[in-house]
């Protein structure tokens, strides 16, 4: 069994209602997140040698990803502080992006494998989502 990955780029806006501390406050994040992708060789034609054509990966984590999340404000459906600044936004023609669970780092890899695996069919192995230059998430099944 290989592994293999690919590391890409996305900025947002987020706030964890609730929070005790400054993270509760708008704030964003460019985060760096890294897709593996676990498979055996392609035994023969175009991708032969290839668990998975790094390119037919970039276009399949940008659609599924990156598009709908890159530059978007990020909210938990289900907190009301967040949702009437996510309502704002869209009111004022800005990209909002909404997931039922708080957006911590932890939710976000999450939800980024389970869109990968289920969404986009990839066999994905782990996703890894830094948040800031020292903290990261791993999600991994
Ligand atoms: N387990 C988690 N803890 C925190 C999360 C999270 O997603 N999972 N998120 C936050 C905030 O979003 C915050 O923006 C990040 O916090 P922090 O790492 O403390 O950010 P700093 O920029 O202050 O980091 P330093 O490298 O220490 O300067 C909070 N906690
Ligand atoms: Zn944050």
């Amino acid at each position: 069994m290989f592994k293999t990955a690919k590391q890409f780029s996305f900025d947002m806006a987020h706030m964890l209602d609730d929070h005790d501390g400054k993270c509760r406050n708008l704030h964003g994040h460019t985060y760096i997140l890294q897709v593996e992708v676990a498979g055996e060789l392609c035994p023969d034609g175009a991708k032969r040698g290839m668990v998975i054509d790094f390119g037919d990966l970039k276009t399949l984590v940008k659609q599924h990803v990156l598009d709908k999340m890159d530059h978007a404000f990020i909210y938990d459906v289900h907190s009301a502080r967040e949702s009437q600044v996510a309502d704002l936004l869209t009111r004022l023609d800005s990209k909002v992006y909404g997931i039922a669970t708080r957006t911590t780092a932890e939710a976000m890899a999450k939800h980024i494998f389970d869109l990968l695996k289920t969404e986009a069919g990839l066999p994905v192995s782990l996703v890894r989502l830094w948040e800031t230059p020292s903290a990261y998430c791993e999600y991994a099944e």
